[in-house]
């Protein structure tokens, strides 16, 4: 079984808290994952530290067998593994469509050489980018949404909006950090089914989350993590009846 994320002892402490604490779990190439635990746990920052927005204080994070935890969160992105975030970054001034056509990198109309190739390159390149932007906001169902200002987007429709983004780059691995946070039960339901297409595309998922029946419905597997440690792994129904994690949300006053 391959493992597509290693994470191996990774420790981060900010002054006197120590976010996250010698964690360590795996994640199965393929799957859709969950990363569970009361607030406060550290998993937007062990987040931060596998996409590179934080460097962790001592650990390895190997992606794909190799090693990450040194490298920028633009090399990581590079390498195909992007994530969300809790509150989404979508360029307000801008169309849905045209958040999408920023993402795509090395596009030869955004280098110099562009000036001294012909322009039939640069447009064929602009043709397929602006094809694949299209496949991909039909694929979350923002299709019709396509010319709109992102700015007036509903906030599950932003959420949305970033996975296409993510989308864009061909990523191996999603981190998605809460995405169901603040969409209403309607816009969930098309989010996980959003979420399991993308999944049968060949995307791992990691997702963090707190609605507890998106985790039982979509994750093979939960990890659960509290004070910044791993407390339990297991399938979402062997999770549910622990009883460490039942201490660990009960805040360790459970029977
Ligand atoms: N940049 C930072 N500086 C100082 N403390 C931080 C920083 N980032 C996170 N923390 C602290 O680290 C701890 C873990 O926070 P984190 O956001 O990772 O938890 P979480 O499990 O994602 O919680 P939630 O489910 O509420 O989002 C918290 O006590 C938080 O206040």
């Amino acid at each position: 079984m391959k493992q597509i994320l290693e994470i191996k002892d990774v420790s981060r402490r900010f002054g006197g808290l120590q976010a996250v604490n010698k964690c360590r779990f795996s994640v199965r190439a393929g799957s859709i994952t969950g990363l569970v635990g009361p607030n406060g746990a550290g998993k937007s920052t062990l987040f931060s530290l596998v996409s590179g927005f934080v460097r962790p204080d001592s650990g390895e994070v190997l992606f794909d067998g190799n090693h990450i935890e040194k490298l920028s969160a633009h090399d990581i992105a590079r390498l195909g593994l992007r994530r969300t975030f809790q509150i989404p970054r979508e360029l307000k001034q801008m169309t849905v469509l045209e958040n999408l056509l920023l993402v795509p990198e090395g596009q030869f109309g955004d280098q110099v050489r562009s000036v001294l190739l012909p322009g039939k390159r640069v447009r064929d390149e602009e043709r397929i980018n602006l094809q694949k932007a299209q496949g991909v906001l039909e694929m979350v169902g923002l299709g019709e949404k396509a010319q709109h200002p992102a700015a007036l987007l509903s906030g599950g429709q932003k959420k949305l909006l970033e996975l296409a983004r993510c989308l864009m780059a061909d990523p191996k691995l999603l981190l998605l950090d809460e995405p169901t946070a603040g969409v209403n039960p309607t816009l969930i339901r098309h989010l996980m089914a959003v979420l399991r297409r993308i999944h049968a595309s060949g995307v791992t998922l990691l997702i963090i989350e707190h609605n507890m029946t998106v985790i039982m419905e979509l994750c093979e597997r939960v990890i659960v993590m509290d004070r910044g440690q791993v407390i339990a792994a297991g399938t979402p129904v062997e999770i549910q009846s622990n009883k460490e994690v039942l201490d660990a949300y009960l805040g360790g006053v459970s029977a």
